[in-house]
């Protein structure tokens, strides 16, 4: 059927809906169980439904699931699907929230409708506040061990991600929240939050490859203050070391990476193979290396002095509210 004309035959052929494609638009209109030959008439489309035409358009173009908190919206117009971590209070990544991120990047990766994942938060200050400390805190060794290989996982997943990745950073983002953001292909930052690897402050360190990436990004010299120091970066201060690519005020955020996603018109082909070709050295040496990896986890996560760091940590944020 060609997008233009009426399939009910009702003479309106001039005012079609006007989607850019029409196959996406008959999928959306059997979604709503219509029949397909009642198809582009917007005349019809508002008779059948009662809704208003702006109404009925929004539902043929976005699709939302919320499960294990996140939300899933996909944009069928733009092709663009937006990942929104919602799991209060501070969107921690704990071993259930790893997995649930990794099951829903796959499914997004296998959507063949969708072209760009837009990676943010529901929750207002915060776009992830790390690694749920709770699971290494006094932790239970086959879940300690199953969490760490969960977000080995995950990040491989998101890193080696083969289609656009944009960070909508609308809060805090600190060690496991910035890693996630890091792991864009683009990150875009509301003003006043602040980001950065501040691992030691709790004791612990970043392993090599979330190491690898701040190397990338921050370069040598700068990596050895911040990482040692646990410098948390302010999103002014992130936007000048290069570690987000635009600062904008927080209702902006979204728009803003919409926009550039807009803009980015590239062969999906040649941009995808570009991204691996620089990007593969870093996921595969972790895949090469997942077991030992973990095991130094373990040991680090293990030894007393962390565990009393760890604990302090967990108090000094409770201790905040008093
Ligand atoms: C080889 C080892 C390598 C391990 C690598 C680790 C990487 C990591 O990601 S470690 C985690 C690092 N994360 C942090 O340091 C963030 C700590 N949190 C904060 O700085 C703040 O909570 C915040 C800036 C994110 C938010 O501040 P806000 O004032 O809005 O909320 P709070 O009152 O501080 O927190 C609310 C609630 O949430 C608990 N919480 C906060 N962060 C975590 C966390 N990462 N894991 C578990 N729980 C967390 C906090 O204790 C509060 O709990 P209660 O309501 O029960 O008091």
């Amino acid at each position: 059927m060609r997008a233009g004309t009426c399939a009910w035959n009702c003479g309106r052929g001039g005012s079609p809906l006007r989607y850019a494609n029409a196959e996406r638009s008959m999928a959306a209109l059997r979604t709503l169980r219509f029949p397909s030959c009642l198809a582009f008439c917007r005349k019809h489309v508002n008779s059948i439904t009662g809704r208003s035409f702006a109404k009925c358009q929004a539902r043929f173009l976005s699709s939302v699931t919320e499960r294990d908190g996140l939300q899933v919206s996909h944009n069928s117009n733009t092709g663009v699907v937006t990942l929104s971590m919602n799991k209060p209070p501070v969107n921690s990544l704990n071993l259930e929230f790893l997995q649930s991120m990794h099951k829903t990047l796959g499914e997004i990766q296998d959507d063949q409708d969708c072209r760009a994942v837009i990676l943010t938060s529901g929750l207002t200050n915060i776009f992830c506040a790390g690694l749920d400390i709770t699971e290494m805190y006094q932790p239970d060794d086959k879940r300690l061990r199953e969490f760490w290989t969960s977000l080995q996982d995950m990040w491989i997943r998101l890193y080696s991600f083969p289609k656009t990745t944009m960070a909508a950073i609308t809060g805090h983002s600190p060690a496991g929240g910035a890693l996630l953001a890091m792991s864009c292909d683009y990150r875009v930052m509301a003003e006043n939050f602040t980001i950065g690897l501040n691992e030691t402050k709790l004791g612990i360190v970043a392993p090599t490859w979330f190491i690898d990436l701040y190397v990338g990004i921050l370069g040598q010299r700068l990596s050895e203050l911040a990482l040692q120091t646990g410098k948390l970066f302010t999103s002014e201060e992130a936007l000048k070391v290069g570690l987000v690519d635009q600062v904008v005020p927080l209702n902006d955020v979204i728009p803003t990476v919409e926009k550039e996603l807009s803009e980015w018109k590239i062969p999906a082909l040649a941009r995808g193979m570009t991204k691996d070709v620089l990007r593969r050295i870093y996921w595969r040496k972790l895949q090469e290396t997942q077991d030992v990896d973990t095991e130094s986890f373990v040991f680090l996560i293990k030894q007393e002095k962390v565990q009393q760091t760890l604990g302090l940590y967990l108090q000094s944020l409770k201790n905040k509210k008093k």
